[in-house]
């Protein structure tokens, strides 16, 4: 039988298969190409899996292959990688432009992570009850930015309820991962989208209390119309993973589609003759905001604040 694995304790896997939710546990060794983990499974991967005979558990004999994953590295032990959730269809950031104010740079940061693993982002503009018609304005530039580049952006409000039936309609069928700042109100969104559940019920250690190595609990919500939504603390700000500077470029879409007119096969971009990516920010087809990013990415400044 196959299954999706929707929580996960350490040592026992809730699967859900059809209209069933089983407890399984792991026989034998799952390993993820190219990192070295600290646990087999996470919520999202789809495993098969067996009934224990004349019991009402099973046991996971295979993991079948992830067409993504998000990790969190270790603190502690070096090398050593937490998988968080996998197969996501969509990353999900909630921003606010004012109390608190999400800087550009961090939704820049966000979105090239994203990009890095492979999964489709988009932006969720909330509180939307408490823009003046100057906030308006600006929330218009700043979609701009993101609409011309690929990334869809909505705005809501969780408080008065406006556009959650947009975001309901974004979310179907798709598994989404939830992350923002502390305050831009994940919670009371995630919340006026599952009327069913209070998240902060929710109990979920985290990594790094105490400094002792304990483990996040990822957990998948169903979403009444289909679907699932993923929110742990620990994951808000989806996890930085190291880039090559080399390949920072390729994380910038509106970068990446130029890229390969410059005159240097090695251009990084920043001063290089014949450099494409220079020539649109002059002509003003790249956004100033996106290029500073690039750039403080790249000098390893950081711009999660
Ligand atoms: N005016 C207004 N306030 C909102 C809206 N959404 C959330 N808030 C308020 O913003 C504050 C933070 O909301 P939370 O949902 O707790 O934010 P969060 O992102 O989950 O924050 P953490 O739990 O700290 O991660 C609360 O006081 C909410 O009532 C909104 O759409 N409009
Ligand atoms: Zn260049």
């Amino acid at each position: 039988m196959q299954g999706l694995v929707t929580k996960s304790t350490g040592s026992w896997y809730q699967v859900k298969s059809g209209d069933q939710t089983i407890d399984c546990r792991i026989k034998g060794k799952f390993r993820t190409k190219g990192i070295t983990t600290t646990n087999p499974l996470a919520v999202g991967d789809i495993v098969d899996f067996e009934m224990e005979p004349e019991q009402e558990s099973g046991v996971i004999t295979n993991l079948t292959q992830r067409k993504n994953y998000i990790i969190r590295k270790s603190i502690n032990l070096s090398k050593q990688a937490q998988i968080i959730a996998a197969n996501l269809d969509l990353a999900l950031l909630v921003v606010t432009l004012a109390s608190p104010r999400t800087s550009l740079g961090f939704i820049d940061r966000f979105l090239v992570t994203a990009e890095a693993y492979g999964i489709r982002a988009c932006l969720i503009f909330n509180k939307l009850d408490l823009f003046s018609d100057e906030g308006l304005e600006i929330l218009a530039d700043y979609q701009a930015i993101y609409e011309n580049i690929g990334y869809p952006c909505y705005s809501v409000s969780a408080k008065d309820g406006t556009n959650i039936d947009v975001v309901q309609n974004l979310l179907k069928d798709k598994v989404t991962l939830f992350s923002g700042h502390s305050g831009v109100g994940k919670s009371s969104l995630i919340n006026a989208l599952l009327p069913d559940l209070d998240l902060r019920t929710h109990m979920v250690s985290d990594w790094s209390d105490k400094g002792m190595h304990t483990t996040t609990f990822a957990e998948m919500f169903d979403l009444p119309q289909g679907g699932y939504i993923i929110d742990t603390p620990g994951i808000r700000e989806l996890g930085v993973i190291d880039i090559e500077k080399q390949e920072l470029g390729h994380f910038f879409p509106e970068m990446r589609e130029l890229m390969n007119q410059c005159r240097f096969n090695n251009c990084r971009h920043i001063n290089e003759p014949g450099c494409a990516v220079l020539a649109a920010i002059e002509a003003g087809d790249i956004a100033l905001s996106r290029y500073d990013s690039y750039l403080s990415i790249y000098n390893g400044n950081d711009t999660r604040a």
